[in-house]
């Protein structure tokens, strides 16, 4: 069995454990220095301009201190100053980064041209203005670099966010009804801390160059305080007869830099869940069966449109009923994602949709749709079920979501109905299974977990968009059972979208053909096994999907001709 020591030297990279050394050093020398040394640091005496020597390694100063005493008392002050100035930064700007993108899109853009003008301006400039208008010492000096490292910290804060914010789980977590600030901390912080981590510690490194250079031109620290900037200023009148009286606080400035890098670095890679050991996971499988009943989906003359104007889907029609499973087939860009998103109300920015009637039951999606309503009755499985959850939550907290925010079922009555739910698309264990996180689960049971998840509020129609594409074949069948399991066992309406007439031909009793926005074709999932179709585009779709039963007439021609 591997020993502590070894386990922890695998978790922690070199540069993290160099860094946490000299950090543990750092801290040290800044709680003890100030209590061992201030006598020494501050106490005039007549040894004055003393040159490096056993007393004085680095010498004395103009009023006979010790430099280097000076230089590690200076510590405490400084880390103090750049920790504070760094907290001011990341707080605020990863506060405006990530709310700018809660607001509506216009005022958004104004929000971001307003912070790039803002980055454009140099910071230590800005600090400068900031500090002289504040007038010199400690508490200016901190505000000045604080405020000044906003922007930039908001620039990145919001280009982070804008990484994630179109991801499925988002997209997931606001169709469950999570809102507002709750999608910021909730689902967009946790997967932007590893970066930000990371630089939080570059602009303590930062914050730390900028207060020791306001301190060394005079705006900072006032005697009879000093900081390494202050110290390092002090040394400047002699620095030609006395140079060693620089080293002792440029040295400190660089280690208290260096490891502040080393330490963001480290802890970034430690902290990124997706870059932890993946693990795999027990597979499983279910069985088909028949339904029908009434129209649970009503699409009328759907017409989506891009931002521009362009039309991506031109008037297309349709019905689901109870119990029925409806492909949607289609070549990439066919506009089979624009239909299903104006179905769940998930169109990007600036795509807008209209219908003549577009229905969920006795919901009007083209009205103001109650967000409960829509997250309890429509259930959503995404092509990729990789970025379907969250990767820096546990499954449990993620997938019991639903459960909490819309009916009001919490800890142990979701556990359990989260378990059953999972046990019956046959994740294994799945109460054990639950307290892991996404990476620890294979691809198949992250796309059966979806499903569970759709499924827990017992929707009225679950739209699945290319839900096994991403998937290996094995995996692929599998998951194809499970829907097709769910939709016999709850009679649960399915829309199936696949570019794939071999997956949609399998599974679906109904298909609707698109190219180009427009519906081009209806038949059924047994005329498409059949090849009995009308129009070309369908035909030449079939033709270029090798089915498991052309497969095998081929392999039998050609053993004949063998
Ligand atoms: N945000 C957007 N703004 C404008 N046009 C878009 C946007 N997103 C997609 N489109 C366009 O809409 C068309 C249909 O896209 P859609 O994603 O619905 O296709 P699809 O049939 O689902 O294909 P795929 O299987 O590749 O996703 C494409 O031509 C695409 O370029």
């Amino acid at each position: 069995m591997p020993d502590t020591a070894s386990r922890a030297r695998r978790r922690f990279s070199p540069a993290l454990r160099v860094g946490l050394a000299l950090g543990g050093v750092l801290v040290l020398v800044a709680v003890l220095a100030p209590i061992l040394l201030t006598d020494s640091a501050t106490q005039l005496t007549g040894d004055r301009r003393l040159g490096p020597s056993a007393a004085h390694w680095f010498g004395t100063d103009d009023l006979g201190r010790d430099i280097l005493a000076r230089a590690l008392v200076a510590t405490r002050l400084t880390l103090i100053m750049s920790a504070i100035a760094t907290a001011i930064s990341v707080v605020c700007g990863v506060f405006v980064g990530g709310v700018v993108w809660l607001i509506p899109s216009r005022l958004r853009d104004i929000v971001l041209r307003i912070i790039d003008a803002c980055v454009a301006f140099p910071a230590l400039v800005l600090a400068l203005i900031i500090a002289a208008i504040l007038g010199p010492g400690t508490v200016s000096a901190i505000i000045a670099i604080g405020v000044a490292g906003i922007p930039s910290f908001a620039r990145i804060a919001a280009n982070l966010t804008g990484g994630v914010v179109h991801r499925d789980f988002v997209v997931t977590a606001r169709l469950l009804g999570v809102r507002g600030f709750s999608i910021f901390s909730r689902h967009l912080l946790p997967n932007i801390s590893g970066p930000l981590l990371m630089l939080t510690t570059s602009s303590f490194a930062l914050s730390l160059l900028e207060i020791s250079s306001l301190s060394f031109v005079g705006l900072g620290v006032q005697s009879p305080d000093f900081d390494y900037g202050r110290v390092l200023s002090e040394s400047l009148a002699t620095i030609y007869v006395q140079p060693w009286g620089a080293v002792a606080p440029a040295a400190m400035l660089i280690v208290a830099g260096v490891t502040a890098m080393l330490i963001g670095d480290g802890i970034a890679s430690t902290l990124d869940p997706v870059r932890r050991a993946r693990r795999s996971a027990p597979r499983a499988d279910g069985s088909p069966v028949a339904p029908d009943a009434d129209v649970v989906l009503a699409v009328d003359r759907l017409v989506v449109e891009s931002p521009s104007g362009t039309p991506i889907v031109r008037g297309v029609s349709f019905t689901v009923r109870r119990g029925e499973i409806l492909g949607l087939v289609g070549e990439s860009g066919s506009g089979k994602s624009m239909t299903a998103m104006a179905i769940a109300g998930l169109l990007p920015d600036g795509v807008s949709a209209t219908a003549e009637r577009l229905r969920l039951g006795d919901l009007d999606l083209g009205g103001t749709v109650p967000p409960q309503r829509l997250a309890t009755e429509l259930g959503l499985v995404f092509q990729d079920p990789g970025t379907t959850f969250n990767p820096s939550l546990r499954m449990q907290g993620q997938l019991s979501e639903v459960l909490k925010v819309h009916l009001g079922i919490r800890g142990r009555a979701a556990n359990e109905r989260l378990a059953a739910a999972l046990r019956e698309v046959r994740v294994r264990d799945a109460e054990t299974r639950v307290k892991q996180y996404p990476h620890q689960w294979s691809g198949g049971m992250l796309q059966r977990a979806s499903i569970a998840s759709a499924m827990l509020t017992d929707p009225k129609l679950i739209i699945a968009d290319e839900a096994t594409t991403a998937l290996d074949v094995t995996v692929q069948a599998e998951v194809l059972r499970q829907f097709k399991a769910i939709n016999r066992r709850a009679g649960t309406a399915m829309l199936f979208i696949s570019h794939d007439i071999g997956v949609v031909q399998e599974l679906c009793d109904r298909v609707i053909v698109m190219r180009g926005g427009v519906h081009i074709e209806e038949v059924l999932g047994s005329q498409l096994k059949t090849g009995d179709v009308r129009h070309p585009y369908t035909k030449q779709l079939l033709a270029s999907a090798p089915t498991i039963a052309r497969a095998r007439t081929n392999d039998q021609k050609e053993d004949r001709h063998a």
